[in-house]
């Protein structure tokens, strides 16, 4: 994240930790090329637009901590992040109550222009109540109302992404005088609940049209959402059954759904501590948990739930909680705890040590073949100390998982979408956004042509 304090609360206190520097460029132009030279498929960036719900009663202490708050914009680092690499991916998440789609379809359309087609859009609803009050809201949708919201915004920016301008459409030529066929180009009429944009879209189709779509809710509702629209699904996953529950049932809706198990791939999050032998790395490990903050853990996971988890006993149940924030984590801490009724230290547990993996390369490796037979694809790797969490896994476990053929010594050509999937650049034929090419062939054909409105 574009801030200090992202997921291992505390650590930035680490005397080698860099992350203070999260106001200068320079510190991620360093990092992105770090990343890039060593192969990495995408360097992605969570973001929240608001501040976590109360802790102690209110949220001094995410101030005082630094939990996410101050925190930058991701996707204008992004920009910038594109004219210093040529290859690596560019994802960040932006939020369904954010931006409105026109503005956000223009924006993600001119950071796939610019990079090359390495853009990448995490889609997400906002479970924090801060977030919908800083948008005209009056607290936080409701948990399945949030995703009928996104349900709509993302028919929006697909109409303008992929129904808007057809190919061949940006002519520029000299000779003629002529720029753009305005036959090719069309105005998408999106009437909807929320929404109302006439459109064309401003931006040329850039080379991936739609940015490769990851989403990041698993929830019954989410992974139907996921199934639907997702490229990629970010999971949370506090063991390896319960990632392959998660895996199988998002594949499983997304065959429903008309698309094939493989269109989305599975991520889940995890940490690492490497050392040359196991004593090294459990000294390492101890070495880091002293300046781990499980209180500010804790402030993160509640804040998350909506839930004020401050100043409560470690022991302390977290009974039968309903929650109109994320509940696909808690249904993994649930799940994950025998007896399924989690303390507060099951809790700060899950986060710290369930996503971390401490050990030599090869203990590495041979964990991480263990979550690939669950069913997952790749990790999306939590850092502690930036950039010393990238530079460790770099040095120190990607050369053995190099040499088992568990990752890549160079880049594929091509978007980012041809990198993860070896296909096109472009969103397949099976994605509900599909139905919106050649939708809009002239300014009335909507009602014709079946898509709704
Ligand atoms: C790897 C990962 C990254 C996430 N990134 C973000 C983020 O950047 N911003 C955000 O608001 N929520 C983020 N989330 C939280 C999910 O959006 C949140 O869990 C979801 O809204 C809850 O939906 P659910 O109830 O369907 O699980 C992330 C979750 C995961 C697992």
């Amino acid at each position: 994240m574009n801030t200090t304090s992202h997921i291992r609360g505390g650590q930035w206190r680490h005397p080698d930790a860099g992350q203070h520097r999260f106001n200068e460029l320079g510190f991620w132009t360093d990092l992105a090329r770090q990343l890039e030279d060593a192969k990495f498929d995408a360097l992605f960036f969570a973001d929240v637009v608001g501040l976590y719900g109360n802790h102690d009663g209110g949220w001094a202490s995410h101030v005082r901590r630094g939990l996410q708050v101050p925190a930058n914009d991701p996707v204008l680092l992004l920009a910038a992040l594109a004219g210093a690499t040529r290859n690596i991916g560019l994802a960040a998440t932006s939020s369904v109550v954010q931006s409105h789609p026109f503005q956000f379809a223009r924006q993600m359309s001119t950071l796939d222009h610019l990079s090359g087609g390495r853009a990448g859009w995490n889609i997400v609803t906002s479970v924090l109540d801060n977030a919908h009050r800083n948008f005209d809201g009056d607290g936080l949708t409701g948990h399945d109302r949030r995703y009928d919201w996104a349900d709509e915004y993302t028919d929006a920016v697909y109409k303008l992404w992929e129904g808007s301008w057809d190919d061949g459409a940006l002519v520029q030529d000299k000779a003629s005088g002529v720029h753009a066929d305005p036959d090719k180009v069309h105005k998408i009429h999106h009437r909807g609940e929320r929404y109302s944009i006439d459109g064309p879209h401003l931006s040329s189709p850039s080379p991936q049209r739609t940015p490769v779509l990851f989403q990041a809710g698993s929830s019954g509702r989410g992974q139907q959402f996921a199934a639907a629209n997702a490229e990629a699904t970010f999971i949370f996953a506090p063991n390896h059954a319960h990632a392959a529950k998660v895996a199988a049932g998002v594949r499983a809706r997304a065959a429903e759904a008309g698309r094939l198990p493989d269109d989305i791939k599975v991520f889940t999050g995890l940490s690492f501590v490497v050392g040359g032998t196991e004593a090294e790395a459990q000294r390492k490990k101890a070495e880091l948990d002293e300046y781990l903050d499980l209180d500010a853990v804790i402030a993160h996971i509640g804040g998350g739930l909506g839930i004020d988890l401050g100043g409560l006993d470690l022991d302390t149940p977290l009974g039968d909680v309903q929650t109109e924030g994320g509940r696909g984590v808690l249904q993994a801490i649930i799940d994950s705890t025998p007896g399924g009724n989690p303390t507060l230290a099951d809790v700060a547990r899950y986060r710290t040590e369930a996503q971390q993996v401490t050990g030599t390369p090869e203990q590495i490796a041979d964990e991480l073949e263990r979550w690939q037979d669950a069913g997952v694809d790749g990790i999306n790797i939590i850092n502690g100390i930036l950039p010393g969490s990238y530079t460790d896994f770099i040095e120190g476990v990607l050369p053995e998982l190099r040499r088992r053929g568990l990752a890549q010594s160079e880049y594929a050509p091509g978007t980012l979408r041809e990198k993860l999937f070896g296909a096109g650049p472009l969103l397949n034929e099976r994605h509900r956004a599909a139905q919106f090419r050649g939708a809009f062939t002239s300014e009335n054909t909507l009602s014709a042509s079946g898509v709704t409105q």
